[in-house]
């Protein structure tokens, strides 16, 4: 049995667990315990707060854990990282009030640095010279600026509406953020085994993500013209119609290439042209 910490609520929870069911997992009861096994998968789940995560995987409570690559870096545990995921995307940024001159790092010398993320923060400040003063808070972070707790903030940035709505501008991105996929360091083969299984799942998960399988109608003369314009995993398919004359082709497609290709498909002259989401895809 192989036991996952997850967040139990918060930013990483629902697609953590969204991944999980796409690779398979189904948990034995949908009552939110703090442990629970999976039905059909030698897996067990074991609900955390992220902040506890990192240790958990590092002494071995849990062998491997879903958490945000901040929070990893943020608490220096011995594990190792298996995968990003792709998901929860944000980064650690330094922001200062939105009307401040800034011209480099130099600002921040003798200045007061609000933050949940000290050790990641010292480091850098360490890495580039700057003595600064950090004020560790756990939540709000913000605010401290507006409030006169600190001079600017060291925090998780994504669209950037929260330092907005401060009246606060990002002006140095420290580290790039996203859900990784860690592992205690001195796993059994048994339970080693069961992990390469989930990767597997997990490979076949993204694979599938942004892509589209599509098939249209296409007149045989037509063909030549319609495989130009088709890339395909390695070829598409094509198979013949009940009417004379007429195929059906079907290919794979990256979402994002879809429009650019959708009107060369149909000037080439395919027909009935269906979009399908993929589930799985193994490579
Ligand atoms: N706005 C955001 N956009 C994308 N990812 C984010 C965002 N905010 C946080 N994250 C990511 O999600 C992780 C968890 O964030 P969350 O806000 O749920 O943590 P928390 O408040 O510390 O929760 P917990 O109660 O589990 O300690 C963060 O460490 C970060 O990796
Ligand atoms: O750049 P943005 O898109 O505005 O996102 C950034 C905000 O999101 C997170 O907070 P969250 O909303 O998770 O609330 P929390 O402080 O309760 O964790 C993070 O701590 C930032 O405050
Ligand atoms: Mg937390």
């Amino acid at each position: 049995m192989l036991r996952i910490a997850v967040q139990s609520k918060g930013r990483l929870y629902e697609d953590t667990m969204g991944l999980l069911t796409e690779a398979g997992i189904k948990l034995s009861s949908a009552k939110r315990t703090l442990l629970i096994p999976a039905r059909n998968f030698p897996v067990e789940i074991l609900f955390l707060r992220d902040d506890d995560i990192p240790d958990s995987v590092s002494s071995g409570v849990a062998d491997i854990g879903i958490v945000g690559k901040n929070e990893f870096m943020e608490k220096e545990k011995q594990a190792r990282i298996v995968k990003n995921l792709g998901f929860s995307k944000c980064r650690l940024s330094l922001a200062i009030p939105k009307d401040e001159e800034y011209q480099g790092l130099e600002w921040f010398s003798g200045r007061k640095i609000a933050t949940s993320y000290p050790v990641i923060l010292n480091k850098f400040l360490k890495d580039n010279h700057i003595n600064a003063d950090i004020h560790v808070i756990t939540g709000s972070v913000e605010i401290a600026p507006g409030i006169g707790l600190a001079d600017a903030i060291f925090d998780i940035v994504s669209s950037g509406s929260t330092l907005v709505s401060n009246r606060l501008k990002e002006v140095e991105v420290v580290v790039e953020s996203e859900a990784i996929l860690i592992a205690n360091n001195n796993l059994t083969d048994e339970k080693l085994e069961i992990l390469e299984e989930l990767i597997f799942r997990i490979n076949a998960v993204q694979a599938a993500e942004d892509k589209k399988y599509i098939l249209m109608n296409v007149p045989n003369n037509s063909l030549d013209k319609i495989l130009e314009v088709l890339p395909g995993i390695k070829s598409p398919t094509i198979m013949p119609l009940a009417k004379e004359g007429w195929s059906s082709v079907h290919t794979v497609l990256e979402e994002k290439r879809f429009w650019e290709i959708i009107n060369k498909l149909k000037t080439a002259g395919a027909e009935g042209i269906l979009v399908l989401n993929i589930e799985k895809m193994v490579l």
